[in-house]
């Protein structure tokens, strides 16, 4: 069974994700709980939110005043005070042990029938949920940054996933404003699978000589129409997020830098894409 009323929403990780997220659940009326390990993380976290409620609020783009919506959100160094929580988002960080470390103690304090979701960009659901007694309630509720801006959020399915908790996600995500979509519990998931290397070749190119990072930057946002380039991205997610990103998908993946076998059966079958008529999609 899955607690599908939700009135109080834990959070794991007070850092770049875990602060958005908490500030985007208050928002829309959710009581939050954060929890980080350290006094002096919370605060930083609550600083990030601070000036993130005032910016919206200048910006007419914040419905409730900033004082209400910081009132909900209670920040603790306590483990057990996630206990009477409805559902857990971890954003902790991204490395496997300590995931799965982390849900072991949500298993340990939360009840049976809450969810326990995790925000990780590339980690396995199935891994982070493995050691667990109940790994049919970890889901991926991957929000991308920053969380009060970006409308995307990825839900990852994991082998043993529940399909109400899948339901569920895609409800509460819904219900924070944001519009998602599904993702198989493979690594890096749509997102990260594509934006990484993206990354990781405007590093590479740059460190290689081949333009200025000005340039590199550049180049992407007015001749692919992006909104950031690669580096200035990068340094937007943090470096050490997208390394440990990158090393999940090379340990994973290996070598994805060769020309993709579809792309050139459909170069040689004349489906070139819009000027064709045909390529992934169809046009008229
Ligand atoms: N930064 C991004 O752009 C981005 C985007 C999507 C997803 N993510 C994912 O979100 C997660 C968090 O990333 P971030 O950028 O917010 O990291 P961050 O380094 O800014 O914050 C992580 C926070 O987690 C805290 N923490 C560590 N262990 C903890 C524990 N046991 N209990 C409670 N708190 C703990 C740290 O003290 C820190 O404050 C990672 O899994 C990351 O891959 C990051």
């Amino acid at each position: 069974m899955v607690r599908d009323q939700i009135d109080r929403i834990g959070v794991v990780g007070a850092g770049t994700m875990g602060s958005g997220i908490a500030q985007v659940a208050a928002t829309n009326g959710y009581d939050v709980v954060l929890r980080d390990v350290e006094p002096e993380f919370l605060e930083n976290g609550f600083e990030t939110i601070d000036h993130s409620l005032e910016r919206l609020e200048n910006r007419d783009a914040l419905e409730a005043e900033p004082e209400t919506v910081r009132g909900r959100i209670e920040g603790t160094t306590t483990l057990e005070d996630l206990a009477e929580c409805d559902l857990v988002v971890e954003a902790a960080l991204e490395e496997l042990a300590v995931k799965r470390e982390i849900f072991a103690d949500l298993e340990r304090v939360c009840a049976d029938d809450v969810v326990l979701a995790t925000n990780t960009s590339t980690l396995s659901i199935t891994s982070i949920a493995s050691n667990l007694e109940h790994p049919e309630r970890v889901v991926g509720l991957h929000f991308m940054n920053p969380v009060p801006i970006m409308e995307g959020v990825e839900v990852v399915v994991g082998e043993l996933t529940a399909e109400a908790v899948v339901d569920l996600a895609h409800e509460l995500a819904m219900d924070l404003g944001k519009t998602t979509w599904e993702a198989d519990d493979k690594p890096g998931f749509v997102a990260n699978r594509i934006l990484m290397p993206w990354i990781n070749e405007g590093i590479r190119a740059y460190d290689e000589g081949v333009a200025s990072k000005e340039d590199i930057d550049a180049g992407m946002e007015l001749g692919t129409n992006v909104p950031m380039g690669p580096l200035t991205l990068a340094d937007h997610i943090g470096l050490d997020i997208c390394l440990h990103a990158t090393e999940t998908l090379h340990e994973e993946l290996g070598d994805r830098y060769k020309p993709a076998y579809l792309l050139k059966r459909k170069v040689e079958a004349g489906t070139l894409g819009k000027k064709t008529g045909s390529g992934f999609y169809e046009y008229d």
